[in-house]
């Protein structure tokens, strides 16, 4: 990478690094990888970062990354389609630009995180978007939850202005943001993931890197699988032992002291019970995420019964007007359908 010396930070001393395991990424290519287990132990000093960091998506989640960026020291430029949003993170000392491809054009390595491949695609690809201002040395960290083909888009059009690509979605929601406690799934190109990575423990508490670009986004689109399914599940749970006469309340616990238990179901369980869902991850998200993943097993002929089944519920909940409440709320779905039964 031509800017590497000036744009590649050092890895801060205060990064204690711990590799934590080492295993296939799939059966047609045997490549092992690293992962990390890092443990950012106090705010890194301005002069140990010296890149120009962009942050395009200030959302729940692209808000606080941006935030923890600035608090570490870094020199970082924002924008966000709702300009209002940047307004806080100038405040703690952003610079802003009023396009994306602006961003991209006046910093070395820029992330984006937007709401969905559309959304991904306009603002890497559209009119102004960052591609316009890629150049060789430069490098786009999408960290937006997207599919394989649309990741393999942005990348195909970063890569031809010369610029470096990897795709780096995240597990964890809006408290690990703020926390600076996210997982980073990256993939694409090895040497952007080693700059990145500085920047990567800022926000987040470990990351893997999976080779070829589209296998970040199949593994975010796996786990977001997953997790809607148990979400789902969960509601049903809740809502049948209120039936038969228990305490939903209980059953939380139960199931926190058992072998099925999940910070998930700790977390949201409490205020589910009250029909309360604060929003950390917003249903129209999950929605999309096991769209995705249905299309994703689609195109390997995988049968996934169970996520087809959760994904419907989701689509009631939204056409309920759910969307962007917690995908916890879910559950209301399921209590519609009980009283139309009566
Ligand atoms: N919230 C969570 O717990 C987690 C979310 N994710 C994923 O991260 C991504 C962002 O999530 P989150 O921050 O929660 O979502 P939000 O809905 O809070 O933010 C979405 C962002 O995308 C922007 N955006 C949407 N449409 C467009 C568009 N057409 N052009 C330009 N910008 C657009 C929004 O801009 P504007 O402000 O103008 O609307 C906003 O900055 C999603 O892919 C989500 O699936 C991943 C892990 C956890
Ligand atoms: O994508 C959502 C999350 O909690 O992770």
């Amino acid at each position: 990478m031509a800017m590497c010396s000036r744009f590649c930070p050092p890895v801060p001393t205060q990064f204690r690094r711990r590799p934590i395991s080492c295993f296939p990424i799939s059966s047609q290519s045997l490549v092992s990888f690293k992962c990390f287990s890092v443990q950012p132990s106090s705010s890194t000093p301005k002069d140990e970062l010296p890149a120009r960091i962009g942050f395009l998506g200030l959302g729940i989640m692209g808000s606080p990354m941006a935030q923890n960026l600035i608090k570490a020291g870094c020199d970082v430029t924002v924008w966000n389609r709702t300009k209002s949003k940047c307004d806080p993170l100038i405040s703690l000392g952003a610079k802003y630009k009023s396009s994306p491809e602006e961003v991209a054009a006046s910093c070395d390595v820029t992330f984006a995180m937007l709401a969905d491949p559309e959304s991904a695609i306009e603002v890497a690809c559209g009119n102004h978007g960052a591609a316009g201002g890629m150049s060789p040395g430069k490098g786009y960290v999408d960290v937006s939850t997207v599919d394989v083909p649309t990741s393999t888009l942005i990348s195909s059009r970063i890569k031809s202005t010369g610029a470096l690509y990897l795709e780096a979605p995240v597990s964890g929601s809006k408290k690990p943001a703020e926390d600076g406690q996210l997982i980073f799934l990256t993939a694409g190109d090895k040497s952007l993931y080693e700059t990145a990575a500085p920047f990567l423990d800022i926000m987040g508490k470990s990351r893997f890197y999976l080779g070829d670009v589209g296998n970040g986004a199949a593994m975010k689109l796996v786990v977001n699988m997953i997790m809607g399914s148990m979400m789902a599940s969960f509601s049903e749970g809740l809502l049948l032992s209120e039936k038969v006469g228990l305490d939903p309340s209980i059953l939380v616990e139960v199931i926190s002291q058992g072998a099925i238990s999940s910070p998930m179901y700790s977390m949201k369980g409490p205020s589910m019970v009250q029909s309360l869902y604060p929003t950390a991850f917003p249903l129209k998200h999950q929605q999309k995420d096991l769209r995705l993943a249905l299309g994703l097993a689609e195109s390997v002929s995988q049968p996934t019964p169970i996520a087809a089944a959760a994904n419907e519920l989701y689509k009631v909940a939204k056409s309920r007007g759910l969307s962007n409440q917690d995908f916890s709320a879910v559950i209301e779905a399921l209590k519609v359908k009980l009283e139309q039964e009566k």
